[in-house]
């Protein structure tokens, strides 16, 4: 489990971004990461990669506290998808960039060739092994940063805002894949402002209110019960919109739950 306990942070400027933040993420979740722009999803996920670090309060893995652990040294076990996936690639193809992080870690040479060929294949990227990273388009780079990290066998991943400005079919391939590698037991955290995605894919849905948690609990309980959603910079999905409007029907989590709940309820025409 990772953990994040009493967590105050700031920028050098010293405007407060988190206050007393508290958050777990247990092994096996898929949760998603919610709040207004800037509220500061990007910083928590920065604090739990390493790449900054508490002002006060302390960041756990499985119990063992690794605030003073560096980045580079979280990386075998907590991989991650920057907005931005090009800034991640440095290696001249992309079967290299996913060799990278098990040379790291000192893997003999079959054994990163055995990881690379693995995570190519888990992620549908057989046929790029020797493309030019720069060269790939935005969801092909997700895939080849989704790759380096199944390559370390990280136990969590973490992405921020993957689907932002991408088509649907384009998301729905991408979501497809981190559901695929969800039931082969990764945990996922993913940053989003798309509600759909909470709805259809989270088990459990984390909000950032005023520099701190303002919820953490399911995607049912937060699009049917809080009432504040637009103070959170959250709306309610189509899907459940339309569900909780027709007397009788089932909380449905994605349109096509709803249609499959109205066509029922239509004798199947
Ligand atoms: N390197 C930095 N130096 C100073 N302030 C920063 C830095 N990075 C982020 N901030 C500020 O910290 C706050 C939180 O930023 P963060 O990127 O974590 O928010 P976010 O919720 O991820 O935003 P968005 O939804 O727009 O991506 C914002 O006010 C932002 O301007």
């Amino acid at each position: 489990m990772l953990e994040m306990r009493d967590v105050t942070f700031h920028y050098t400027d010293g405007t407060p971004v988190l206050e007393h933040m508290n958050l777990t993420i247990g092994t096996g979740e898929f949760i998603g990461l919610g709040g207004r722009n800037g509220c500061g999803k990007t910083t928590v996920t920065r604090l739990l990669m390493g790449l900054e670090k508490p002002v006060s309060g302390d960041i756990f893995l499985d119990g063992k506290r690794i605030n003073d652990e560096e980045a580079a040294a979280r990386s075998p076990y907590i991989g991650y998808v920057f907005q931005r996936p090009e800034r991640q690639m440095f290696r001249p193809t992309v079967r290299q960039e996913v060799a990278y992080g098990p040379e790291q870690l000192g893997r003999s040479r079959e054994e990163v060739a055995s990881a690379v060929t693995a995570a190519l294949q888990a992620t549908g990227l057989e046929h790029l092994a020797e493309a030019y990273p720069p060269n790939l388009n935005r969801g092909e780079k997700q895939r080849v940063a989704i790759a380096s990290a199944i390559a370390m066998h990280t136990q969590y991943l973490i992405l921020d805002e993957p689907t932002s400005g991408q088509d649907s079919a384009d998301k729905k391939s991408l979501m497809a894949l981190l559901s695929r590698l969800h039931r082969d037991g990764l945990t996922i955290l993913i940053i989003s402002h798309d509600m759909d995605i909470f709805a259809e894919y989270c088990q459990r849905v984390i909000v950032i209110g005023h520099h701190t948690k303002a919820f953490d609990g399911t995607p049912q309980d937060l699009f049917t019960k809080r009432e504040d959603l637009y103070e959170l910079g959250l709306n309610r999905p189509d899907a459940v919109t339309l569900s909780q409007a027709v007397a009788g029907l089932p909380y449905c989590k994605s349109v096509d739950e709803f249609t499959a709940a109205m066509l029922q309820r239509l004798g199947g025409k």
